[in-house]
């Protein structure tokens, strides 16, 4: 049995006094995606910045592809989009792109860029301006795409769709199970519960500190009796 691409086991975390992690437990499988909901303030964020050891735990252990996190090499099959992508503003989009690819120790491959840009629909045009004039939307396009042409065995997106419009919702999600199908681990977080229940594998709430409930969407409707993904989420913050 491989293992898992990432594996949380009680993990702790407190933020100026307050209990915001209190026992997460998690896994990520390989050619799984995985989305995490939870309420504002929930801790998703700090959960995925404990994983990426951005943060020391107070308890519990996390190890991505069987390797602790706290170990450099945990983190080499893995790709990261912050929840506020920021990139340089004298930088133009094509230059940012080489650059991410030369910083993870990548040959910039200009064909799987085009096709990238292509996918998320992030115009050709825009590559070549900088990123100062860039909107939020391709903003987040040119964060999606630089994450997503990593080839990596784990992608951890903080809120990946934010910003995006509908079509580039569609083409986003086009994008992640192109990842799924060569047997990549996705884990995202996100407040579009249809866009969780379409692409994700499993839903994981977070809440009060712990996975309120982990499995399939249908399975988490099923779980609260509720007609919809929504209504489950509902039953399990409430
Ligand atoms: N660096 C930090 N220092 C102190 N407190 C923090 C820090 N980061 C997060 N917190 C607090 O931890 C809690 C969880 O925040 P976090 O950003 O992880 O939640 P979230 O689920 O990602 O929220 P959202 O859905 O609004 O993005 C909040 O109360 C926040 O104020």
């Amino acid at each position: 049995m491989p293992d898992p691409a990432l594996c949380l086991r009680h993990v702790a975390k407190r933020q100026r006094g307050h209990q915001v992690l209190a026992g997460v437990d998690l896994d990520v499988a390989p050619g799984e995606i995985v989305g995490l909901a939870g309420i504002n303030g929930a801790g998703k964020t700090t959960l995925l910045r404990c994983l990426l050891d951005f943060c020391t735990l107070d308890a519990g252990s996390i190890t991505l592809f069987g390797v602790p996190h706290t170990r450099p090499a945990a983190r080499r099959p893995l790709a990261y989009l912050p929840e506020r992508f920021n990139p340089p503003a004298h930088l133009t989009g094509s230059e940012f792109l080489a650059h991410v690819q030369a910083l993870h120790g990548e040959r910039p491959d200009a064909a799987a860029t085009g096709t990238m840009v292509r996918a998320l629909e992030l115009d050709e045009d825009a590559l070549g301006q900088t990123a100062r004039h860039y909107s939020k939307g391709m903003t987040q396009k040119l964060g999606l795409a630089a994450t997503l042409l990593l080839a990596r065995d784990l992608y951890v997106l903080d809120e990946p769709t934010s910003g995006l419009d509908p079509k580039a919702r569609a083409l986003f999600k086009q994008a992640v199970l192109a990842l799924r199908a060569r047997g990549a681990a996705v884990l995202l977080t996100s407040h579009a519960l249809a866009d969780v229940d379409e692409l994700c594998d499993r839903i994981a709430i977070l809440h009060a500190g712990r996975i309120a409930f982990a499995g399939t969407p249908a399975a988490c409707a099923a779980h609260y009796r509720a007609a919809s993904l929504e209504q489950a989420f509902l039953h399990a913050v409430g």
